[in-house]
């Protein structure tokens, strides 16, 4: 079974036998895999010395908020670790965002390594129609992804996270080259869990995403090989 860059696997499990166990269980057919702050702060940096020495790409999404400086500086450390994609939330403003751009890029420089991609979490996937108007904010929430998609883009970030539902809409007003990161994936029948603003592998790459990221359906499932197996094969149907 080849591996297909789009697909990003969530090792949202907190010991590195259990991380481990499912990168050895998935082999050659997940290239690219997500550690979040469950693991990252169960384990810490090892994990990412695990799957760098497994030739595994990784995204770091750790979603800094916090003041300018703060985010810079934790991003300036963050860079040194050789992950493939970082995160932040793009909520912190333009110019948190762009000094997030600037010390990924100046770090990146100075330790001669490749920069990597930095991209800004929209609308948690998790947040439906209803919290979203107890939050109060006056734009309605597919704007507020579009607008803060915008916002990033200008910031100099390479791409957002968003739901699949809002892909199409980002790619019209953002171009193909802005990376589209979609979580709140569920194949058809799958648990839904704590997700709102979801679709299918298939619907969300029609809809223009770059990268799929999957949790519980493939970690959870009973045969986690299985569950992939059967998500590229609907990816490739798509391509
Ligand atoms: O930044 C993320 O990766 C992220 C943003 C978002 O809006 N929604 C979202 O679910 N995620 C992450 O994507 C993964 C989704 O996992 P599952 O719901 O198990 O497929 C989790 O690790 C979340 O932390």
């Amino acid at each position: 079974m080849s591996c297909d860059q789009r697909l990003i696997v969530a090792l949202d499990v907190h010991n590195m036998e259990t991380v481990q166990q499912l990168v050895e269980q998935l082999g050659d057919s997940v290239s690219y895999y997500k550690v979040g702050m469950e693991l990252f702060y169960s384990v810490g940096s090892q994990v990412i010395t695990y799957l760098r020495q497994q030739n595994k790409d990784i995204f770091l999404d750790l979603k800094l908020h916090d003041i300018p400086n703060t985010v810079g500086q934790g991003l300036a450390t963050l860079t040194q670790l050789g992950a493939t994609m970082l995160n932040v939330h793009a909520s912190g403003g333009l110019a948190m965002m762009q000094t997030a751009a600037r010390v990924v890029k100046n770090k990146a420089d100075e330790i001669q390594v490749q920069r990597p991609k930095l991209i800004a979490v929209t609308v948690l996937t998790s947040m439906n129609a209803d919290e979203w108007s107890a939050l109060r904010y006056n734009a309605d929430l597919s704007q507020q992804v579009i607008h803060l998609s915008q916002l990033a883009q200008k910031a100099g970030m390479d791409g957002v996270v968003a739901s699949p539902q809002e892909a199409a809409q980002i790619q019209a007003v953002c171009g193909n080259e802005f990376i589209i990161v979609t979580p709140g994936i569920r194949p058809s029948g799958a648990t839904i869990d704590d997700q709102s603003r979801i679709a299918t592998p298939a619907r969300a790459l029609k809809n223009g995403a770059h990268h799929l990221v999957i949790g519980r359906p493939i970690t959870a499932a009973a045969n986690p090989k299985q569950a992939v197996k059967d998500i590229l094969r609907e990816m490739r149907e798509q391509a």
